[in-house]
């Protein structure tokens, strides 16, 4: 059987580090894309230099021509530019937007039957963009941000309480922005629910509301320490986790970017909800019970979301 073919569209910190990661964990033959030429082509031959040292079997190539991507069964788009210091992800719409509409034209002419995972920022609104500029289907066009902002939430939650990051669950849900909804109730420690250990004595829930305020300021507090850009291993092992769901039908529930179309009161949007990644895509999407507190801070994020898109549309009228 052949191996599978993923293509990497965006090829800095984030770009370089899924090739590693999926060169490691053996899921296909990678092309990794950049208009920086020679950036592709010199990430892609260093890796490919460690493969026999690593001991893993994978073509990895670089190229600054799409025809490169042609047949890819998985893209992973993190073309565009990430933020400083002082900035929001919202500040870097008008820039990636146009890139959106460059990798969408090419995803859709040499990669039709793609599972493509965006990651450019802002998220929300640039994987909508996404979807409408490739013409994928929809179920085929997901974003990542919740994978990784559950995960800072369960490594804050796992240094609390001293336990695994094993044994931690989380879901945080709603746009990948200041309005993030980290979700108390949903997540676990050996199965109980974070507010059971409230009522239980573990912690209290100011010490719990510190941590969720760490979860969502999580992006900002690494740009703030590297100064140069933002985070880039845990989200690009974040986008692995769901490549892999993909590609080997694993069906993991998986908080994504997922187009909505009524679930959660929510039309024609992309929102991270909890979603099931299997050989069709995003295969389903979980509708959770909300509280009235978690219905409002969601409705927040929504409206968040809601806006940016807008403001697409004002820029590429198209997009409507
Ligand atoms: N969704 C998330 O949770 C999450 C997490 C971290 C970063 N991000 C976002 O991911 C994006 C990438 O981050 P990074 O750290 O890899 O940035 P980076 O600057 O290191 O890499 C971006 C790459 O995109 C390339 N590029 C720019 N325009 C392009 C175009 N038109 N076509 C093809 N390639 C193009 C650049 O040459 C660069 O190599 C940023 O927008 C960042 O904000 C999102
Ligand atoms: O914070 C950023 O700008 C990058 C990313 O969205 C993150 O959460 O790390």
């Amino acid at each position: 059987m052949a191996r599978n073919k993923i293509a990497l569209i965006g090829s800095g910190m984030i770009g370089g580090t899924l090739a590693h990661l999926a060169g490691l964990k053996e899921l296909g033959d990678i092309v990794l894309f950049d208009i920086a030429d020679g950036v592709p082509q010199g990430k892609g031959l260093d890796i490919a230099q460690s493969s026999p040292v690593e001991g893993f079997n994978a073509n990895l190539t670089g190229a600054s021509d799409y025809a490169a991507i042609e047949g890819a069964d998985v893209c992973i788009v993190t073309a565009g530019v990430a933020r400083k210091p002082g900035m929001s992800r919202d500040d870097l719409l008008g820039i990636n937007l146009k890139v959106m509409e460059q990798v969408g034209a090419g995803i859709k002419k040499y990669a039709p039957n793609a599972f493509v995972i965006c990651i450019t920022n802002p998220l929300d609104a640039m994987v909508w963009a996404l979807q409408k500029f490739s013409g994928l289907p929809r179920n085929m066009v997901v974003g990542m941000a919740g994978v990784l902002d559950s995960s800072r939430f369960r490594l804050f939650l796992s240094q609390e309480f001293n336990v695994s990051v094993q044994d931690v669950t989380a879901f945080v849900l709603g746009g990948h922005g200041d309005t993030m909804v980290p979700l108390a109730r949903y997540s676990t420690v050996g199965g109980i629910p974070l507010t059971d250990l409230v009522k239980m004595g573990w912690v209290t829930k100011e010490r719990l509301e510190e941590i969720i305020q760490r979860t969502r300021d999580g992006g900002a507090e690494i740009v703030g320490l590297l100064k140069t850009g933002s985070a880039y291993y845990a989200p690009a092992a974040s986008a692995i986790e769901m490549a892999e769901s993909y590609l080997k039908d694993k069906k993991r529930v998986l908080p994504c970017a997922a187009y909505l179309s009524g679930q959660y009161g929510v039309n024609d949007m992309y929102v991270g909800v909890p979603t099931i990644i299997g050989a069709g895509g995003i295969e389903r999407i979980i509708e959770v019970e909300f509280t009235k507190a978690e219905q409002e801070a969601f409705d927040k994020s929504v409206a968040a979301v809601a806006g940016l898109c807008e403001a697409c549309v004002g820029i590429a009228p198209s997009l409507k």
